[in-house]
């Protein structure tokens, strides 16, 4: 086999509004203690793996930020370059930021919710500006076109932009990159790279903490389909409780 490219997925550990079950998108909450953790023995798995990272890619969240920081510190990658984008946020979860995952399911009923949650085009009801949860004043997005809400379609649209300016000649360039960012920005990534279609990707779920890699060929084809958990069973375990989410 000819040249391939390798590209790690990270989702952040687990967060403060993740532990107490309530939509985030893109407000801004720390990691918990446990996902410091989580983190930290993401990176120990990259070392062990011998992945190493020579850039990382991050949003602008502070809960991919901080745990990119800490993976990459017990790697001892630290000082390898950063670049950041509010491309790579979560998906902006609307109205539904900061309510409780287990009340809007009972409120709306599971079909509602997973359509919310999960399907591919149908996004939440829109977040009204200057709302309690809303970033419409957030400095860091001045001038961009921040979005309201997002169904991961709308991810895509904003996230593939910086998948093929940003990361790709990275990849190109021979360099093992390092994505830490969020479960929905990530599914919208790896639906890109495994050509998942949009019934499909309702079913896929992304633990924190674990890295995923991918090798990728010349064309950016997984070589392994769905990539590779440092920790498999550790992600099994943690993809069933992302899926069981609001129960
Ligand atoms: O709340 C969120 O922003 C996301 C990720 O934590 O949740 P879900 O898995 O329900 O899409």
């Amino acid at each position: 086999m000819g040249m391939t490219y390798t590209l790690v997925l990270l989702r952040h550990g687990e967060s403060e509004w993740n532990a107490k079950n309530l939509f985030t998108g893109w407000v801004d909450v720390p990691l918990s203690e446990k996902g410091r953790g989580e983190a930290t023995r993401g990176g120990e798995l990259l070392k062990e793996a011998g992945v190493n990272p020579d850039v990382v890619h991050t949003s602008l969240l502070r809960r991919a930020i901080m745990t990119a920081n800490l993976a990459l510190d017990s790697a001892d990658r630290h000082w390898i370059p950063v670049k950041r984008s509010w491309r790579l946020n979560e998906r902006h979860y609307g109205d539904l930021q900061g309510k409780d995952k287990k009340q809007v399911r009972d409120q709306y009923g599971d079909d509602q919710f997973m359509l919310w949650r999960r399907s591919y085009d149908v996004p939440p009801p829109e977040i009204e500006l200057g709302s309690e949860f809303s970033q419409d004043a957030d400095v860091r997005y001045a001038g961009e076109p921040i979005p309201r809400a997002e169904a991961l379609a709308q991810v895509l649209v904003r996230a593939l932009p910086y998948w093929e300016s940003e990361i790709v000649p990275d990849l190109k360039a021979g360099k093992t990159v390092l994505v830490a960012a969020h479960g929905n920005s990530l599914r919208a990534i790896v639906k890109h790279l495994d050509g998942i279609d949009d019934a499909t990707i309702a079913g896929l779920n992304i633990p924190t903490g674990i890295p995923l890699v991918y090798e990728l060929d010349e064309d950016f084809t997984p070589v392994t389909p769905g990539g590779t958990y440092l920790d498999p069973a550790a992600a099994a375990d943690a993809i069933a409780a992302v899926a069981n989410q609001g129960k």
